[in-house]
């Protein structure tokens, strides 16, 4: 397929802001120059859109195997694509897990035949994600692992998160973690704090989360490996972290959208689709992830999509699963609430979203240049609408976001060469 764009005013990935026709050939941006005349099977005119690389979202649950309920492969990168993300990594909290060589070839396999975007797969650290004994991380390494992570849960044992980190080192790989010291959950189901007070509900503290990445900085340091923080919620947990950048330790970390825009404060009453792990903190802690995300010590934004049915988040506040959705909401929340108001820049957002997780883990996406993945996205910054989860993409409909107003929304995604999304029209 030979694509042409014209006229594209992109963010090159020095972050300077260019203009230029973009030849897509053979999934490559093969040429980047002003009034390219080539004949394509398609040309697109991107005038009036700001092009940006695809965006990359390391952190996402697509449920197969054994959720596909709540999402599948399919289901969660066509919800990628229509939200502009053309590489995601998978979260391996599925049934089962990815946890040696043979669950991971299936899941290359199936991402081969019903992925429409790229799909990293994590693989776990330990068997089942029960922290007893490790994964053989060379041999799921081989076989296409991303990572490693036991997202979903925390690794418990500082003996078994030191060896893991021991092993990622020899294998070269980074150790991503859901940071939460289960004697420290006290059965909670939103944050301690002023919500949970009102409501009679168990709260989960802030500790829980910082006193694990404390810990896990100290073992990252005695092991050199790379770790990485995964949704990091705490205002504790953001000075564990830039102390830690500080000290020379190789440790990287990720905030959500939501995280970033909602506080405890936000939630209207016992709404699930305001229930996530970990839970909307205080608006001091919600201060902090953006402080720490503009000085650095917070790396890139991933989503945590997290979907699951409307039945299960029927159960109520203490009982429904943790999670929201956040693929096909991302970047218009993050730009009209942030970039629109002066808060971060637009190349400040797009770089959240692209170079610098891509940077964080060596890969070659998220830039546009000639020779790179053509993984691209037009987006629509002047479209004002709401958010509308009868509208998504995903199975799940779970979003506290249902009638925020925003802008910049996605109107065409190209991934690896391909148009997998275009606005008003099906795409299979
Ligand atoms: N974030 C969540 O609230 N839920 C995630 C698990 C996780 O990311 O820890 C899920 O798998 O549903
Ligand atoms: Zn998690
Ligand atoms: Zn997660």
């Amino acid at each position: 397929m030979k694509l042409l764009i014209q006229n594209a005013k992109y963010i090159a990935s020095n972050g300077e802001m260019k203009q230029s026709d973009i030849l897509i050939e053979n999934g490559i941006i093969s040429k980047l120059a002003p009034s390219l005349t080539e004949s394509a099977e398609r040309t697109v005119d991107a005038q009036g859109m700001l092009v940006s690389p695809g965006f990359v979202d390391l952190h996402v649950h697509l449920r197969e195997p054994g959720g596909e309920k709540k999402e599948t492969i399919a289901t969660g990168t066509m919800a990628a694509a229509r939200g502009g993300f053309t590489t995601v990594a998978a979260m391996p909290n599925t049934r089962p897990v990815p946890d040696t060589k043979e669950q991971m070839d299936w899941v290359m396999d199936r991402i081969k035949e019903t992925a429409s975007v790229r799909v990293l797969p994590y693989a776990s650290i330990t068997t089942r994600q029960l922290g007893q004994e490790l994964t053989d991380f060379a041999a799921l390494k081989e076989a296409g692992a991303f990572a490693f992570t036991d997202d979903g849960v925390g690794v418990q044992s500082a003996d078994m998160m030191l060896q893991a980190m021991q092993k990622a080192k020899e294998v070269n790989m980074a150790i991503v973690a859901h940071c939460e010291e289960n004697t420290l959950i006290h059965k909670g189901c939103v944050h301690e704090g002023t919500f949970s007070m009102q409501h009679g509900l168990n709260g989960i503290p802030s500790i829980c989360e910082s006193v694990q990445i404390s810990r896990d900085v100290l073992l990252a340091e005695a092991s050199g490996c790379h770790y990485h923080v995964c949704h990091i919620s705490t205002k504790e947990s953001v000075r564990t972290v830039r102390d830690a950048k500080r000290a020379g330790i190789k440790v990287t970390a990720e905030v959500t959208p939501h995280h970033l825009l909602l506080s405890e404060n936000d939630i209207p009453g016992l709404d699930a689709n305001f229930k996530m792990n970990p839970p909307l903190r205080g608006e001091d802690d919600k201060k902090a992830l953006i402080e720490g995300l503009l000085d650095g010590t917070i790396d890139f934004i991933a989503t945590d999509h997290a979907p699951h049915t409307a039945e299960e988040k029927a159960e109520g506040m203490q009982l429904a699963p943790f999670g929201i959705v956040g693929l096909e909401t991302a970047f218009p929340l993050l730009y009209t609430h942030f970039v629109l108001k002066n808060i971060i820049t637009l190349e400040q957002l797009i770089a959240y979203m692209t170079t610098k997780p891509a940077d964080c883990f060596e890969l070659p996406f998220g830039r546009i240049e000639e020779g790179a993945a053509a993984d691209i996205v037009l987006l629509d910054l002047n479209e004002e609408k709401e958010i509308n989860p009868d509208e998504f993409l995903s199975k799940g409909k779970n979003t506290p976001f249902a009638g925020w107003k925003c802008k910049g929304w996605p109107v065409l995604t190209i991934a690896s060469g391909q148009i997998v999304w275009e606005k008003g029209r099906v795409t299979a």
